[in-house]
């Protein structure tokens, strides 16, 4: 995901350097943002496991191949306390918030896997282009977990693919393969691999074209409901979210879940 203005100016600004997700970050995967330290302006947001800038100001593939992000850190999720998991989800609401509700034009270049999290990110854009490869499946494979998709997330998917489609694929779980996930409306175009980065880059420069002023105000038009409705009950949010989470049945799933994705590794 490229912030416009970072990207034009060629100086990404709040860059951080590192393969790995510090505590506080959020989505493992790409994507490390320390939204937990103040202030953090997503225009200054840059993403040090996706494209970096070559010494052409260009970008560079991640160092995290095949993987766009690998969702929500389920160790931020497991055998902590009720005051971690409050802060840990409200850093993923500010996270959605920033980024949902940014007046840049942000173009998700998806060149991996795009389950859970690293979908709401995705679906936090104004554009999505994947890549086809049969590996890269995207979507909200919550169910699968043994938990469930926060109705935030849920609005996201409803806004982007529709109802029937969101309650068939939230109630499954299902992560779509690329042909599906375009025809399903959920990506916006579905390249060779080797072309994720330039189809990324035009479809930046399409949105650019448009007056800034009338994008912008555009786009905060067709948002601002679905933010509202969160920022209405953000504290309830976290409520439920501390509540569900530290249920013994949830954490159980959770292990087994993670147990089977490390011994799946070898
Ligand atoms: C009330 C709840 C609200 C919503 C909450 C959560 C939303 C979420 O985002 S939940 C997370 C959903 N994510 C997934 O289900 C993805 C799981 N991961 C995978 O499918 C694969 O790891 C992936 C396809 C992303 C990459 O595959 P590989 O390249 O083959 O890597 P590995 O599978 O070998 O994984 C490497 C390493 O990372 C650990 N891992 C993977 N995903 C996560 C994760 N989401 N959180 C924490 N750790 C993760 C995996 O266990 C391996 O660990 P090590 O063995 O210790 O190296």
């Amino acid at each position: 995901v490229w912030a416009a203005k970072a990207w034009r100016e060629g100086d990404p600004g709040g860059t951080r350097a590192g393969r790995r997700p510090r505590a506080g970050s959020v989505p493992t995967g790409f994507l490390d943002v320390d939204v937990t330290s103040a202030p953090l302006a997503l225009e200054c947001l840059y993403t040090p496991w996706a494209p970096g800038t070559d010494s052409d100001g260009a970008p560079t593939p991640q160092d995290c191949p095949r993987v766009f992000s690998a969702g929500l850190d389920l160790t931020e999720m497991c055998g902590r306390n009720p005051a971690h998991y409050a802060e840990y989800w409200k850093a993923v609401q500010e996270l959605w918030l920033r980024t949902y509700l940014s007046s840049l034009v942000l173009v998700a270049a998806i060149n991996g896997a795009c389950p859970a999290g690293g979908c709401i990110i995705a679906l936090a854009c104004d554009c999505r282009v994947l890549a086809d490869n049969p590996k890269y499946h995207i979507g909200l494979n919550e169910t699968l977990l043994g938990i469930t998709a926060p109705f935030w997330f849920k609005d996201a998917y409803v806004n982007t693919i529709g109802h029937r489609a969101s309650e068939q694929a939230l109630q499954l779980g299902y992560l779509f393969p690329p042909s599906e996930a375009l025809q399903v409306g959920l990506v916006d175009q579905v390249v060779p691999e080797d072309q994720v980065l330039s189809t990324a880059l035009s479809e930046m420069a399409r949105w650019l074209a448009v007056p800034d002023h009338a994008r912008q105000l555009t786009k905060n038009m067709m948002r601002k409901a679905t933010a509202d409705r969160l920022l209405r009950q953000r504290d309830a949010d976290i409520q439920n979210f501390v509540s569900f989470i530290c249920r013994d049945s949830i954490q159980k799933s959770l292990q087994v879940y993670l147990e089977k994705l490390r011994q799946r590794k070898g």
